[in-house]
C-alpha cells in the first residue's frame, strides 16, 4: 500500500556509486574496511569494470562471458612475464585476502557472542568499546567525555554494530529490544558525522511518532551534543508558527512526521541539505495515519546521498519489506530475535473474569505490594480519565496521561512521574514507545494491548538498560482468543505460560480493540 509513494522519486544510484567509490579510495588501509582492500571490483552498465579499492581510475578490459565475475580480479589475459614487482604485487594480494578472511572471521565472532544478526553486502565490522570509536573513526573527546559523564562504559550490541554502519554512510533498518540502547545507535554517527555547528541549514532529521518521544529524543541529543555548540531544535507546534525559518539556526531537528510537514508545506522549511534522516520507531510511522506524512518529509529531503535509516523494537515483515525495496543497499540488523521482548521483564498474564474484575485486581495489587513508578496501560482515553477518578481518592499519588491533555499537561504528567512526584502513571498507548523512565518497577496492562507489537513496547517501559522489571497483563474471557500470541512473546524472552495457553490456536492478530464496559464502581454503589 504505501510502497506506492514512499521514498518515490529518490534517484539513488550513480551519484552515490560515485561517493563511495571515492570513500573506498581514501580507506586503503583502514580495519573497518578490509574488505575493500584489494578486490573491490564494481561492474558498470556497459560490462567494464572499475578497480575501485586500489583508486586505479583506468578501464579494464571487457568482461568475457566466461569469466567469473567475482574473481576476475586475479585473473590477467595476455599476462606479461612476471617480473619482480609482480611478484610484490601478487604477494600484497594474498596478504591483503588474507587479513581481510581474518577480519570476517573475528566480526562472525564478535556478532556471535553479542547475538547481532546482520545481512546485506560490505558490512562493516562491529565496534567492540568506546576506544575503538576513538581509534577506528576519530571519534573527538568532547563526546567520549559526555558519554563517560552519562555512564555508558560499554556498547550495546545495536550501538556495536548500527553505529559503523552509519558511520560508513550506509543505510540501515534495524531492529533490537526495547531499552537497549538505540537512540544513542543512531545520535552518535549524527553527532560525529556532522563535526560541528554549521550555518549551511538543517543537516539532520530525527523523526519520532510523539511529541513525548520527540522532546526526550531532543534532551539526550542535547546532553551528547555538550561541549559543542551544535543547533538541535525540537519542533514544536510554537516553533512552527512564529518562526522565520529561512534565518533558523537548527542542524538536527527533531519532530513528529506531522510538525515538519507543516512547517515544509506552510513556511517552505528546506530540507535539501538533510545528510542523515532517522526514523524512530519505524513500524509505527509507517502505519496508516502517519505514513503519507512521513512520505512528504522524506521527499522534501532531496539529497541524493542522504542516508536514511530506520530503528524500532518491531519490525514486522510488511514494514521490512517496504525498507527492501526502497532504501539503497541496506543493511539489516537484528540484535537477539525479531520482534521479541526484552529477556530482563519478568511478565505474568492474571485472570480477572470480567472488566469488574479488573479494578478489583489492581487495588489488591497495590495493597499488596505498591513498589513505584508503575505504569498502567488502558485502551483509550476515556478509560484512562475512568481510571484516574477511580483511584485519585485512593492514598496513591497517581496521574493520568492521554491525548485530550495539551502540550503542557502532558509534560508536566511526564515530567512529575520521571521526578517520582507521581507513583501511579495511567496512560494510553502514546507513551507506549520509545518513552524512557528510569527505573519503572512495573507495567500493568489493565487493558489488554492490542496487538504484540504493542504488548512488547508497552512492558519495554521497564526493564530498560539491563535493570530488571515487571509486567503484569490482566486478561478477561473476552481477551483469552488473543492470549496465545502474548503467551508466545512470553516463552520467547524465557518466561513460563501455561500449557493451556500454548496450546490455544495461533490466531492472525489484527488489532484488539473489545467494547468494554466503563470503569467505575459508582454506579454499582448508587444502584444498591
Ligand atoms: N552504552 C550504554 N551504556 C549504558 N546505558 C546506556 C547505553 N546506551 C543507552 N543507555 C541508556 O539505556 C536507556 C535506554 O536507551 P534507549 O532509550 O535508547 O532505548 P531504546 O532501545 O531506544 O528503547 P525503545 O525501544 O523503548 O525506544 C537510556 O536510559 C540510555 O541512556
Amino acid at each position: 500500500m504505501a510502497d506506492s509513494f514512499l521514498f518515490s522519486g529518490i534517484s539513488l544510484d550513480r551519484k552515490r556509486f560515485a561517493k563511495d567509490i571515492s570513500r573506498f579510495k581514501g580507506k586503503k588501509d583502514t580495519v573497518e574496511n578490509p574488505i575493500f582492500l584489494d578486490n573491490v571490483n564494481v561492474e558498470t552498465k556497459d560490462g567494464e569494470q572499475l578497480d575501485v579499492a586500489r583508486g586505479n581510475k583506468k578501464r579494464k578490459r571487457k568482461l568475457n562471458e566466461h569469466d567469473v565475475k567475482s574473481f576476475s580480479v586475479f585473473k590477467r589475459c595476455n599476462r606479461k612475464p612476471k617480473n619482480e614487482e609482480d611478484d610484490h604485487q601478487e604477494s600484497e594480494i594474498s596478504q591483503g585476502k588474507k587479513e581481510y578472511f581474518r577480519q570476517l572471521e573475528r566480526d562472525a565472532l564478535s556478532r556471535k557472542k553479542h547475538n547481532i544478526h546482520v545481512s546485506g553486502s560490505n558490512i562493516p565490522s562491529p565496534l567492540e568499546s568506546f576506544v575503538e570509536l576513538k581509534s577506528r573513526y576519530k571519534c573527538k573527546s568532547y563526546l567520549l567525555r559526555n558519554l563517560a559523564e552519562l555512564g555508558f562504559r560499554e556498547l550495546t550490541p545495536i550501538q556495536m554494530q548500527a553505529i559503523p554502519i552509519l558511520l560508513s554512510g550506509r543505510e540501515c533498518f534495524a531492529c533490537a529490544p526495547t531499552g537497549s540502547g538505540k537512540t544513542f545507535a543512531f545520535l552518535c554517527p549524527i553527532l560525529m558525522r556532522l563535526k560541528h555547528a554549521s550555518k549551511d541549514g538543517i543537516r539532520a532529521v530525527i523523526l519520532c511518532p510523539t511529541r513525548e518521544l520527540a522532546a526526550q529524543t531532543a534532551r539526550e541529543c542535547k546532553k551528547l551534543a555538550k561541549r559543542n555548540k551544535f543547533y538541535i531544535k525540537l519542533m514544536t507546534k510554537q516553533l512552527v508558527k512564529s518562526a522565520d525559518f529561512s534565518k533558523l539556526q537548527c542542524d538536527i531537528l527533531i519532530s513528529t512526521p506531522y510538525r515538519v510537514r507543516a512547517a515544509v508545506r506552510k513556511k517552505k522549511l528546506n530540507l535539501s541539505r538533510v545528510e542523515f534522516l532517522v526514523l524512530d520507531e519505524s513500524d509505527k510511522l509507517f502505519e496508516l495515519g502517519l505514513v503519507k506524512q512521513v512520505d512528504s518529509v522524506v521527499k522534501a529531503c532531496s539529497n541524493p546521498s542522504i542516508v536514511r535509516s530506520l530503528f524500532s523494537a518491531t519490525l514486522p515483515d510488511t514494514v521490512e519489506e517496504l525498507a527492501r525495496t526502497i532504501m539503497h543497499d541496506a543493511i539489516r540488523v537484528i540484535i537477539g530475535r525479531k520482534n521479541s521482548a526484552s529477556e530482563c521483564i519478568k511478565q505474568k498474564l492474571v485472570f480477572v473474569g470480567s472488566e469488574e474484575g479488573k479494578l478489583l485486581a489492581l487495588r489488591q495489587c497495590f495493597a499488596e505490594s505498591l513498589n513505584p513508578p508503575v505504569l498502567v496501560f488502558v485502551q483509550n482515553k476515556e478509560r484512562a480519565k475512568q481510571l484516574h477518578d477511580e483511584l485519585k481518592f485512593d492514598d496513591i499519588r497517581v496521574d493520568v496521561i492521554h491525548s485530550d491533555l495539551n502540550e503542557i499537561q502532558r509534560e508536566n504528567a511526564v515530567d512529575n512521574f520521571r521526578a517520582g512526584k507521581t507513583w501511579v502513571l495511567i496512560a494510553t498507548d502514546v507513551i507506549a514507545r520509545g518513552m524512557d523512565f528510569k527505573g519503572i518497577n512495573c507495567v500493568i496492562n489493565y487493558d489488554f494491548p492490542d496487538s504484540s507489537a504493542a504488548y512488547i513496547h508497552r512492558i519495554g517501559r521497564s526493564g530498560r538498560a539491563g535493570r530488571s522489571g515487571e509486567a503484569i497483563t490482566l486478561y478477561t474471557e473476552a481477551d483469552t482468543r488473543y492470549l496465545r500470541n502474548v503467551a508466545n512473546v512470553m516463552t520467547a524472552s524465557g518466561c513460563e505460560v501455561p500449557s493451556w495457553i500454548m496450546s490455544l490456536p495461533k490466531l492472525k492478530w489484527k488489532k484488539h480493540r473489545p467494547h468494554r464496559h466503563a470503569i467505575s464502581t459508582k454506579l454499582k454503589d448508587e444502584e444498591e
